[in-house]
């Protein structure tokens, strides 16, 4: 016989073995048919040039999480308008998952879906039968058996067992993330802190702050973004390196800036909860080591405001008044880290130093630290050192950049909907008038049910506070900066960099520069 013959008979002696299962479905009771699919499907598999492999819903007596990945892993491919896999004459079935605020789809009973996976395509196929009635059982089983069935080619099938599967779990893994929504964590006084009770309260956070939404420019906000990506895919970065899986970011700038809003959009993005840690609610260094004990990975530990905790920027006060006393070197003083910390305090400068350093933040992984302050210059130094803080991002006032995604937020206005002198106008003066993303929202807000009236109104704004900054002389020294003279003190933003630069280590960086210690030129500049 020749060997397309061979395939022929063999192909349609697999086709006929389908066509009496469907036929016994169809027929017989449900026992017999059910040894009987059991003993075609076994016959159809030898003779058949593809490999299978069941996925059942149920386990023995367990709950199969393969089962329920392969479930999110096709609802994600037929979601994505550009999957790979195609959907065509498939008929999808919808559910929404406890805690997500979107419908996703899966397959129906009975039908198939092609995947393909590294150039290879697999064929899923979502089995649903009855199952047999049972007289007793210590466990209540759904009626219904579920699985999924995942046929392939079978000299793809190392291939596909390799890495197939893992794929497939991991991306249900990063879906489930994102259909759930947030958690947002507080601590409060008081809170018990031994090792069963948890200290952390939550709420559902739905905060709808994205990168998309936020109002910054467009470079500084893909760098950011890109560094969240990098910092999430990078398990095996910060394992090969031997450093903990963590990163800081330092965000400062005046009130109104989006500081709070980046912390969301982070959250947002990377599906990550947040930790609000109310700093003067800890009563020592030990209660804060144990509240970071109790944080879960994947999740962004935030401090908000934290010049206005005293402890923290007292040091050099402290300093001075123990050098008075015989410039000893007191242990207890210093906390072990070197470090002064002023006696009596809740929590000082060493114990969030470790909080963020030390071993015992390597108690979990894959978190971000996220410090906000409005005065970075009230900062201990050895706050902004690099290694502490990897990022320090600057949240300045709303450049025309940032205008556009505002106008495009609140008002659905593209930059050619608005008048071109118009907006021409709000280009050069917007920087001059230095007014926050805050107060550009506020008038927008204001108008938005009028978008003309709205962009003329936030003009007019703009034009008065340039007015405003020029009579209180805001001119003469940019003037006077432009000449050279007081060059460091004028400019609010390089005020407060200024404190980060005299920082000990060097090459700390800053957005869209690098610093040297030795206060070298940045390239930005
Ligand atoms: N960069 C921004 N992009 C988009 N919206 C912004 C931005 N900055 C401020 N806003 C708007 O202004 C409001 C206040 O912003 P946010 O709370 O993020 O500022 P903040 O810098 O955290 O202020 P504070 O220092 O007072 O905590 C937000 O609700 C947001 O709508
Ligand atoms: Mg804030």
């Amino acid at each position: 016989m020749k060997m397309s013959d061979y395939w022929t008979t063999m192909a349609s002696l697999v086709g006929m073995l389908a066509f009496c299962q469907t036929i016994l479905q169809l027929v017989f009771p449900p026992e017999l048919r059910l040894a009987f699919i059991h003993l075609l499907t076994r016959m159809r598999h030898v003779f058949s040039s593809h490999t299978y492999f069941d996925i059942t819903e149920i386990d023995g007596v367990n709950t199969n999480e393969l089962y329920n990945a392969v479930s999110l892993y096709l609802s994600s491919s037929v979601t994505v308008p550009n999957a790979v896999s195609t959907t065509s004459n498939t008929r999808l079935s919808l559910t929404r998952v406890p805690n997500s605020t979107s419908v996703t789809f899966g397959l129906s009973n009975n039908d198939r879906i092609t995947d393909v996976f590294n150039g290879v395509t697999v064929l899923w196929e979502h089995v649903v039968v009855q199952r047999q009635v049972q007289s007793f059982s210590w466990r209540p089983m759904p009626e219904e058996k579920r699985g999924f069935t995942l046929q392939i080619n079978k000299r793809d099938k190392s291939l596909v067992l390799d890495s197939y599967l893992d794929y497939i779990v991991s991306k249900a893994e990063e879906i489930r993330r994102r259909n759930e929504e947030r958690l947002l964590y507080t601590n409060s006084r008081g809170v018990s802190l031994d090792s069963r009770s948890h200290p952390w309260d939550s709420v559902r956070f739905k905060h709808p702050s994205t990168f998309e939404t936020l109002a910054m420019e467009p470079e500084k906000k893909e760098r950011i973004m890109e560094d969240l990506r990098e910092f999430a895919n990078g398990q095996g970065f910060y394992q090969k390196t031997g450093r903990a899986w963590k990163r800081g970011y330092l965000l400062y700038g005046p009130p109104g800036t989006g500081k709070s809003s980046l912390i969301a959009a982070m959250a947002n993005y990377l599906g990550y909860d947040i930790y609000d840690l109310e700093l003067t609610e800890v009563q020592n260094n030990s209660e804060l080591r144990k509240l970071l004990m109790k944080t879960n990975s994947k999740s962004i530990i935030v401090i908000e405001d934290i010049d206005c905790s005293v402890s923290l920027t007292k040091r050099e006060k402290v300093v001075k008044k123990k050098s008075n006393n015989n410039g000893c070197y007191d242990p207890d003083l210093t906390n072990g880290s070197g470090l002064m910390d002023e006696p009596g305090s809740s929590v000082t400068l060493s114990g969030l130093l470790n909080f963020t350093d030390g071993l015992w933040s390597c108690c979990g992984s894959e978190r971000l630290f996220v410090f906000t302050t409005n005065h970075i210059e009230k900062l201990d130094s050895a706050l902004l050192r690099s290694g502490r803080m990897d990022m320090h991002i600057h949240m300045g006032f709303c450049r025309f950049q940032a205008l556009k995604i505002l106008l495009k937020n609140y008002l659905r206005m593209e930059e050619e909907d608005v008048d071109g002198v118009v907006l021409k106008e709000m280009e050069e003066c917007v920087e001059e008038a230095e007014i926050t993303p805050a107060d550009v929202s506020e008038v927008l807000i204001r108008n938005r049910s009028d978008a003309e009236k709205a962009v003329r109104e936030l003009l007019c704004v703009l034009k008065e506070r340039v007015v405003r900054r020029r009579k209180s002389g805001g001119v003469k020294r940019k003037k006077k900066k432009e000449e050279g003279e007081g060059e460091e003190e004028e400019e609010a933003e390089e005020e407060q960099e200024k404190r980060a630069l005299d920082s000990p280590n060097r090459n700390i960086e800053f957005f869209g520069f690098q610093v040297e210690k030795d206060g070298d030129e940045d390239a930005d500049k």
